[in-house]
């Protein structure tokens, strides 16, 4: 049955969300990779470091898991319209699921604001895709008052369904892992629904006797939309300090975010940290991650460069296994990861505000494509050069 080839809905006992579950709107999400970095594990003095690539899911976001179980939810009540605001990958994930269910979608983007993958995307599943002069927190605005006016199903991550979906990775992560959690989870912070269904996927397990821990759950945000690390930093969670996002990995461009509060719960009742990360960390870690042969996009490289801080405070220890939760894949925004090694990303002032040790890190990843013209001679000669090879 195609519930039963799906990670989430292999789960249903855990889900009960549907009156029938074999009815599910189901994209064979789920069941994603979970792989060792051992070169960043021993760049950063640790013996173990996993990373759950649910950028491996049918769309390349880990959105799919939640989005199958509330647009499922969606068909179930008979709604033919469904909708949402979006930094790309939900509104790749609602479109892709309404259109296997056969219901419309409706989708809000901050105009010039998110990857063109993502973009192409809600436009291949024949979504009614809306581009709004404005960033994700004013779509969000114009969406909450449509919603109240039309019988639309609002799919954003409000919505309590797309959280008991996004709670299932957590327990295919148990499960990989032979139900001996890891120590620490790192995830990155946007919309701040992902840390809150995670943090629930785990004390469920625990409450069930599953596991006899739930794991640390920290956040990451980018410097530039940094709500909760400021948050936590002015006021330790208890009012939500709204920003102005900026940043380049688009995803987690959020100033607002709507889970904030579920999202500080999970972090203290696990005991785990909000740390931010500056433009050149996420970039430098994305090549990290990419030069493993795994990659991913901006927003999930987060966490590499969030760890690589929680090492150097002494937060994460050699010994402690880490899971990083790398959201979506490298394809989904080829144009930063294109800049980036033609060293086209940073500013001039963002440069020279880089030390040289910084900047001979970014250039040890850098793989630039080289262009020439196809003369045997240069061609040799220039590989020659970059690969010290020498004909036989
Ligand atoms: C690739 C990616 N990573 C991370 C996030 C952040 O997840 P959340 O909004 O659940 O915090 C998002 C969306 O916000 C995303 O699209
Ligand atoms: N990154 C998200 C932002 C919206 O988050 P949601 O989880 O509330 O739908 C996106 O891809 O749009």
């Amino acid at each position: 049955m195609a519930v039963d080839q799906s990670g989430v809905w292999r789960f249903r006992d855990l889900l009960p969300i549907l009156d029938d579950p074999n009815r599910a709107v189901t994209l064979r999400e789920g069941n994603t990779p979970l792989y060792d970095l051992p070169r960043n594990a021993r760049a950063l003095g640790l013996d173990f470091l996993l990373a759950k690539h649910q950028g491996m899911n049918p769309t390349g976001s880990f959105k799919d898991t939640g989005m199958t179980a509330a647009l499922s939810v969606a068909r179930e009540r008979g709604f033919e319209w469904v909708a949402c605001a979006s930094t790309g990958n939900t509104s790749a994930a609602m479109a892709a699921f309404a259109a296997r269910a056969g219901l419309r979608s409706i989708v809000f983007i901050p105009e010039g604001k998110i990857a063109w993958g993502k973009l192409s995307q809600s436009m291949d599943y024949g979504a009614l895709t809306v581009q709004l002069r404005t960033d994700f927190d004013g779509c969000v605005r114009i969406l909450t008052d449509l919603v109240k006016r039309f019988p639309i199903y609002l799919l954003n991550s409000v919505n309590p369904y797309r959280l008991e979906g996004q709670k299932t990775p957590a327990f295919e992560m148990a499960e990989q892992m032979d139900w001996q959690v890891p120590e620490h989870i790192i995830v990155p912070g946007g919309n701040l629904a992902n840390s809150a269904a995670l943090g629930k996927g785990f004390a469920e397990m625990h409450h069930l006797g599953l596991i006899n821990r739930v794991p640390t759950i920290s956040v990451i945000q980018a410097e530039g939309a940094n709500p909760l690390w400021r948050t936590m930093q002015e006021n330790d969670g208890r009012e939500l300090v709204s920003v102005t996002a900026e940043t380049r990995a688009s995803a987690i461009r959020i100033g607002s975010p709507a889970s904030w509060q579920k999202s500080v719960k999970v972090i203290r009742s696990t005991g785990g940290w909000v740390e931010q990360v500056s433009e050149q960390e996420i970039a430098l870690a994305k090549a990290q991650i990419g030069a493993e042969g795994i990659g991913c996009e901006p927003a999930s490289a987060v966490t590499l460069a969030g760890l690589r801080k929680l090492v150097a405070q002494g937060k994460i220890h050699a010994e402690q296994r880490v899971v990083l939760i790398l959201t979506g894949h490298t394809l989904k925004d080829s144009d930063y990861t294109i800049n980036y090694h033609r060293d086209e990303l940073f500013t001039e002032a963002e440069r020279s505000a880089m030390s040289s040790a910084e900047k001979a890190e970014q250039e040890s990843f850098r793989k630039p494509p080289i262009v020439l013209d196809p003369d045997p001679g240069t061609v040799l000669r220039t590989l020659e050069a970059h690969m010290e090879l020498h004909p036989a």
